[in-house]
């Protein structure tokens, strides 16, 4: 029997959400308070969502939803300042009673199917685990710094700072969710996520009670400039206090900046709240320029972790939606187990930035590779010679690796700042 027999795919609609959540609270291993449940609805693009229904009494109660996922549909930004159509996957979640049977590999497929039928040449997504998604040709397309910095850090001085104000108000979709969407749709990191569309937009600004952890409401920083937003950034702090020293925390989300002063007024408020010693987050690029600007960057006892996960649908359209930083003209070989019109050989031309992709079935290959690969050096931050080093990509051609990789690497390093 083949493993997901005994299950069918279905459209969950509003009348099952509640399924859908049960399905999802079994998975992550929680209770949700009631009192959430509105924040979990707006955080869901509930026309996308999706899931998996038992058909046959062997596999448990006919018509019960043992396994479900949901995408935003969006665009990301790639290297150069250019978008691609890309589905944000989330919300995957299979029933502990129904695991291991194959309900994951159906799901993924149903997704990749219809992201290629909506025109999504790429999937990206947050993993819980990092261990799962290279089988299914995602690869780790970005890296996150996370850092603890303590009140005060000293930075060095950047013009114009100081010449920008600041406001500090509750975050409310109703309010802000204009002043946000804009500032992010104008940020050029590859990676970011630009704000999706249909329900579930107003994900950033949900706050489950249950996730708060004696944290206040999210709170965001605008910085502007003459009246002009030029960054922002979700936070919220915790008081805490031992023995009469005041130790509290500020946790920062998502956050963005349009110039240099704007990221160093950012940091500066971010970092200097009374009552709070450390302001911790995880959405340091590993480039970010407040890694630049503090005098002592290991006193915010940084780490390295996985961000984002991106995985090529359409290898023509992925590649062709990106800016390229040197010519070259490499042929290469793709596995795809997955996705099978991936497969086989590519021609991939650059010329001034311009990448043409094209079939190339009779050309011996430059270099192979698995579509994970591919989808690890897509948004440029990690280069094709460093996966050929590795023994992940294999080079038939002296010195390919090389052409391909000075033409991938972005000049930026990438990162999606929206965790959904
Ligand atoms: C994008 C996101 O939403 S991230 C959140 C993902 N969700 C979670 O982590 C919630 C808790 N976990 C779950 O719901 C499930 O266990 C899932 C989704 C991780 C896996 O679902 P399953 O239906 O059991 O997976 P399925 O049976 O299709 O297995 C697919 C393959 O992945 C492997 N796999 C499954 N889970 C894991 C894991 N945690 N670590 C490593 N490999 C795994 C399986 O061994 C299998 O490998 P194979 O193809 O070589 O046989």
């Amino acid at each position: 029997m083949k493993k997901s027999a005994g299950y069918q795919p279905i459209s969950v609609f509003e009348d099952r959400l509640d399924e859908f959540f049960q399905v999802v609270q079994w998975a992550f291993v929680g209770e949700w308070l009631l009192e959430d449940r509105q924040d979990y609805v707006d955080a869901l693009p509930v026309e996308r969502a999706r899931g998996v229904e038992v058909v046959d009494p062997a596999r448990g109660d006919v018509g019960e939803i043992a396994a479900v996922h949901a995408s935003f549909g969006t665009e990301m930004t790639t290297p150069g300042g250019r978008r691609v159509p890309t589905a944000g996957l989330s919300w995957l979640a299979v029933h502990p009673a129904h695991r291991r049977r194959g309900l994951m590999t159906a799901m993924m497929h149903d997704h990749f199917q219809r992201c290629r039928e909506r025109g999504e040449a790429v999937s990206a997504l947050y993993a819980m685990e990092a261990a799962i998604y290279s089988r299914f040709g995602y690869g780790m397309g970005s890296q996150t710094v996370k850092a603890e910095v303590p009140r005060g850090a000293a930075m060095w001085t950047v013009d114009g700072a100081d010449q920008l104000t600041v406001r500090l108000e509750r975050a409310s979709f109703e309010a802000h969710d204009e002043l946000v969407s804009h500032l992010q749709a104008r940020l050029t990191r590859p990676g970011t996520i630009i704000n999706p569309v249909g329900s579930g937009r107003n994900a950033r600004f949900t706050d489950p009670v249950g996730n708060r952890k004696g944290m206040e409401k999210w709170r965001l920083a605008i910085v502007e400039d003459r009246g002009e937003p030029v960054a922002y950034a979700f936070f919220r702090r915790r008081a805490q206090s031992s023995v009469g020293i005041h130790d509290g925390v500020c946790q920062v989300r998502e956050f963005g900046a349009l110039t240099p002063a704007a990221s160093q007024r950012l940091w500066q408020t971010l970092t200097d709240f009374d009552l709070v010693e450390t302001t911790y987050t995880e959405n340091l690029a590993t480039d970010d320029p407040l890694l630049h600007q503090l005098k002592d960057a290991r006193g915010a006892r940084s780490k390295v972790v996985d961000n984002l996960w991106v995985r090529l649908l359409d290898v023509p359209v992925a590649l062709q939606s990106r800016e390229y930083f040197h010519d070259c003209d490499v042929t290469i070989g793709l596995t795809d187990k997955h996705v099978p019109d991936n497969a086989g050989a590519w021609r991939i031309v650059v010329r001034n930035g311009d990448a043409t992709v094209t079939r190339a079935e009779d050309a011996a290959p430059d270099l192979t590779m698995d579509i994970r690969h591919l989808s690890t050096a897509y948004l440029g931050g990690t280069s094709i010679e460093s996966l050929a080093a590795a023994g992940l990509v294999r080079e038939h051609t002296a010195g390919q690796a090389r052409e391909l990789a000075v033409a991938m690497m972005s000049p930026v390093a990438p990162l999606a700042n929206w965790d959904f």
